[in-house]
C-alpha cells in the first residue's frame, strides 16, 4: 500500500464510484484505485447516439408509493425473500427501480467543437448505470475557441439544474466535473453489497405538489420522473431531558405531539409554524424564477403583490427572532433550534425564516420522499437528461483555471492542460473555491470580500457509513433521527449532536439480505484531522467513530457494535478531496447575526460572463436550496446570452439596487 496523502489530488481520477469513497475511508488509498493518468472520460453526448432506443422509457412516472404498497410489491418480486423488519434485499429493479439509465450510447464522434476525439471506446463500467462512459482516447488539447454557451464546473445538484435548464432553454452546455460520476455532495458509492448517499438522505421539493418540488420539476424539464417512497417521518429527534419529537409528515399529527410536549406553549407553537406557513404559501404561490431578472422579478411583483410584499418583509429576518416573539418556554427554543440546525447548522437565530419556513413547511405539504434505488439517482437521471438535450458532460476533468481574457471569464484550464471556451462559465464549486483557487491572478471582487465577510465556512462532517444486521433495529425505526442526549449547549459544538438515517427502512434494496444500513454524520473541523501521521489518523477515525457508536448504542439500538457488518469512516479531509470543497466545509455559515437572507449573493459575480452556482449562493445550504439557484442561474445566464428576454438598463438598475441591499446585511 502506498501511501499517496502527500500527493496533489489535482488531476487524481478513480475508477469507479465504489473503488473511490470506500478508498479513502477505511484504509488509505490503494494505487489500484487511482488513475494518474488523468483521461478524461464523457457521458456522451449530442444527439448522434445510435444505439439508445429513445422510445424505451426511461424513467417511471413519479408515484407516491406507501409502503404497504411497497412490501407487496417485494412479496410479488420472486427474488425477494421478506425478512426481519417485513423487507429484504435487491429488488431486483423489475418492479420498483428507475428504469432510466439502462440505454447504450455509442458515438460516432463528438460534436463538441472543441474536442478532437480519436476514439472511442464504450465501456460499461459502473454499477448503479453510470455505465455509458464513452471514453475519449484523448490526444485532443490545445486551445480551441468553441462554442458553447455555457461551461459548468462541477456536477453537484446545483451544477446540474443549472445546465439541464439552460440545454432545455436551448443552450449548448459543457459540465466539467472532477469526480467519476455526477451529484457531488448528492452523489453515491457503493460497497459489499449496499448502496450509500455520499450525503443526505432526506430530499426536500420532491413531491409531486405545489411550485416548490423543484427537484421534481428538475428531472421532468428534462423528461425524467422517478419513483420514490414517502417517509411517514421526517426526523425523530432524541433530545437532553428525554425530549422525544417525531416530525409526522401529517402537520396536525407533529403540531399535536408537539403541544403534548409544551402544552402552556400551545398558542406560541400554532403561531411560529403559522407564520411558516405564512412564507411557505407566498413562495408556492409564485414561479420560481432568477431574483436578478428584473422582468421576471417586476412581473411577479405585479402578478402577486401580497406574496412578493410578504416575502420582502420576511427576508431580512431570522426564524430564531420570530420564534421567541410568541415562544418563551427556553426548552422549547432550544427544540426550534435543533429543527433549524439540522438544516442550516446554525442555530435558530441565524437562520434565515425564509429557509426555515421552506422546510419546515414542504414536511408536510410535499413530504419528505426517498428515491427508489438512493439519492445518487437524482443526479444520474439529470446527466442522462442533459445529454438527451444535446449537451454533454465530462468525468475526471479537473478544472484547475477559470481563463480570463480582458477581466470576462472565457474558458477554463483543466489539470491535463486541456482548454475550453463559452460565452459563460457556471461555477458550482464553493466561491471560495471559485475566487481562491480557480480565479489566478484576478483581485477578489469586492462582492466576495463583502461574501467573505458576512459568511464563513461551515465545519465539515465525520460520516460513519455502517452495514448492520436488520436485527437490531427495533421494529417501526423511522428512517431519520438526530440525537443530543443531555446538554443542549453542545448542539452546535463538534461531535455534540448526532445525524442518523437508515434509507434502507425506506427502500431495503440498499443493502444485501438481512442487513440495514446506518448513515451516522457528526459536524467535525479540518484542523481537527491536519497534521497526523497516518496511524494517528486512523487510529482517530477509529476512536471517534466508536465514540459516537457507543452513543448509539446507549440511546438507541442496544447491541449495535456487535450488529456491524459493514464500515468505513470519512473525515473532513475525505470531503474535502472527493468532494472538491474547500476544507471540506458543508457549506456557507453566517460570521455572526445574518439579516436573514439579504447578504446572500445570488448568481451573477463581480467577473463579466462568470456566474456561481450551489450553495454558496441564495438560499444557501440544502439540496433543494441548490436547485434554486440552479434555476435561477440559468435564467439570468439565459438572458445573457439572449435566449430569454432581458431589458439591459432594468438590468444594470436592478443589480445595482440589489447589490446596495447586501450592504445593509
Ligand atoms: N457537504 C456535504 O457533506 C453534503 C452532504 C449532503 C448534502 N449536501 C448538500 O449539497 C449541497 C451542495 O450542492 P452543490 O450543488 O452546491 O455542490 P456539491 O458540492 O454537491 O457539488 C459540486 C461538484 O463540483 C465538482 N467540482 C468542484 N470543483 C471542481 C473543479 N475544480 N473541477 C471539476 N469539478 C469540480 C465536485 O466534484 C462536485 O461534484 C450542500 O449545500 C448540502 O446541502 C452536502
Ligand atoms: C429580490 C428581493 C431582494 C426581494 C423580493 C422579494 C421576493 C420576491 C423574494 C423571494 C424570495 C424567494 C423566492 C426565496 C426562495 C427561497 C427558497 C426556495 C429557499 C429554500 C431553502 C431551502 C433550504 C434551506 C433547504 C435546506 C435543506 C437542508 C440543508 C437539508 C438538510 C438535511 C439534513 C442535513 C438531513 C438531516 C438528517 C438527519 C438524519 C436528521
Amino acid at each position: 500500500m502506498v501511501d499517496l496523502r502527500s500527493l496533489s489530488i489535482s488531476g487524481l481520477a478513480f475508477n469507479s464510484p465504489s473503488a473511490v469513497y470506500n478508498s479513502h475511508f477505511s484504509t488509505g488509498y490503494k494505487l489500484s484505485d487511482l488513475d494518474l493518468g488523468c483521461k478524461a472520460s464523457v457521458f456522451s453526448h449530442l444527439g448522434n447516439a445510435q444505439t439508445v432506443d429513445r422510445n424505451k422509457p426511461r424513467c417511471q412516472k413519479p408515484k407516491l408509493i406507501s409502503n404497504k404498497m411497497y412490501r407487496k410489491l417485494c412479496v410479488i418480486d420472486s427474488e425477494f425473500n421478506c425478512k426481519n423488519l417485513g423487507f429484504s434485499k435487491t429488488l431486483q429493479s423489475r418492479n420498483m427501480k428507475p428504469r432510466s439509465l439502462g440505454a447504450k450510447f455509442v458515438d460516432t464522434g463528438c460534436s463538441g467543437a472543441n474536442l478532437r476525439t480519436e476514439k472511442f471506446i464504450v465501456k460499461s463500467n459502473a454499477a448503479l448505470g453510470v455505465d455509458e462512459t464513452v471514453e475519449i482516447d484523448g490526444t485532443a488539447g490545445g486551445k480551441e475557441k468553441s462554442l458553447y454557451d455555457a461551461i459548468v464546473i462541477g456536477s453537484g445538484i446545483g451544477g446540474l439544474v443549472a445546465s439541464t435548464q439552460l440545454a432545455v432553454k436551448g443552450a449548448k452546455v459543457l459540465v466539467l466535473e472532477k469526480y467519476v460520476i455526477p451529484g457531488g455532495s448528492s452523489g453515491y458509492y457503493q460497497k459489499d453489497g449496499y448502496t450509500f448517499d455520499v450525503g443526505s438522505s432526506v430530499m426536500f421539493g420532491f413531491s409531486d405538489k405545489g411550485n416548490l418540488n423543484l427537484i421534481t420539476q428538475a428531472l421532468s424539464a428534462v423528461g425524467c420522473e422517478m419513483q420514490v417512497i414517502p417517509d411517514p417521518t421526517t426526523v425523530h429527534f432524541h433530545l437532553p431531558t428525554n425530549l422525544s419529537v417525531r416530525i409526522h409528515r401529517e402537520y396536525s399529527e407533529f403540531i399535536a405531539e408537539l403541544v403534548s410536549n409544551f402544552p402552556h406553549e400551545k398558542d406560541g407553537i400554532l403561531k411560529f409554524y403559522g407564520d411558516c406557513w405564512k412564507i411557505f404559501n407566498a413562495l408556492n404561490s409564485l414561479e420560481l424564477k432568477s431574483l436578478e431578472e428584473p422582468i421576471y422579478l417586476f412581473g411577479q411583483f405585479f402578478q402577486k403583490p401580497l406574496a412578493c410584499l410578504t416575502l420582502a418583509y420576511y427576508l431580512p429576518q431570522n426564524a430564531g427572532d420570530l420564534a421567541r416573539k410568541y415562544i418563551k418556554d427556553p426548552r422549547l427554543l432550544s427544540f426550534i433550534d435543533a429543527e433549524c440546525f439540522i438544516v442550516s447548522t446554525v442555530n435558530a437565530l441565524q437562520t434565515p425564516m425564509i429557509n426555515a419556513a421552506m422546510v419546515l413547511c414542504d414536511r408536510h405539504f410535499g413530504g419528505i420522499n426517498y428515491p427508489i434505488g438512493g439519492v445518487g439517482g437524482i443526479a444520474k437521471s439529470l446527466a442522462r437528461g442533459l445529454v438527451d438535450h444535446g449537451s454533454s458532460i465530462m468525468y475526471k476533468a479537473n478544472v484547475t483555471k477559470i481563463i480570463t481574457e480582458n477581466g470576462k471569464a472565457v474558458g477554463v484550464k483543466l489539470s491535463d492542460g486541456r482548454e475550453f471556451f463559452a460565452k459563460t462559465i457556471v461555477s458550482n464549486a464553493t466561491r471560495w473555491d471559485t475566487f481562491g483557487k480557480l480565479l489566478k491572478g484576478v483581485d477578489l471582487p469586492k462582492e466576495e470580500e463583502n461574501f467573505q465577510k458576512l459568511y464563513v465556512k461551515a465545519p465539515s462532517f465525520l460520516s460513519i457509513h455502517m452495514g448492520v444486521k436488520a436485527e437490531v433495529l427495533p421494529p417501526d425505526t423511522d428512517c431519520h433521527h438526530f440525537v443530543l442526549e443531555s446538554d443542549w449547549r453542545r448542539l452546535e459544538e463538534p461531535y455534540g449532536s448526532i445525524f442518523l438515517s437508515i434509507p434502507t427502512v425506506l427502500d431495503p434494496s440498499l443493502a444485501p439480505d438481512g442487513r440495514h444500513i446506518l448513515h451516522i454524520f457528526t459536524t467535525s473541523s479540518m484542523e481537527d484531522w491536519e497534521g497526523l501521521s497516518r496511524e494517528e489518523y486512523e487510529a482517530k477515525k477509529a476512536l471517534i467513530a466508536d465514540g459516537i457508536i457507543t452513543r448509539l448504542e446507549k440511546k438507541l439500538f442496544p447491541g449495535l457494535k456487535s450488529s456491524i457488518d459493514f464500515m468505513e469512516v470519512g473525515t473532513p479531509k475525505t470531503h474535502r478531496r472527493f468532494l472538491a470543497r474547500d476544507n471540506g466545509t458543508y457549506g456557507p455559515m453566517p460570521r455572526g447575526t445574518p439579516k436573514g437572507l439579504l447578504g446572500m449573493p445570488f448568481n451573477t459575480t463581480g467577473i463579466d460572463g462568470l456566474y456561481c452556482v450551489g450553495d454558496s449562493c441564495f438560499p444557501g445550504q440544502g439540496v433543494i436550496a441548490v436547485a434554486f439557484s440552479g434555476v435561477m442561474c440559468a435564467h439570468r445566464v439565459a438572458a445573457d446570452i439572449g435566449l430569454e428576454k432581458k431589458s439591459p438598463i432594468l438590468d444594470a438598475a436592478l443589480l445595482r439596487l440589489l447589490g446596495w441591499l447586501r450592504t445593509l446585511a
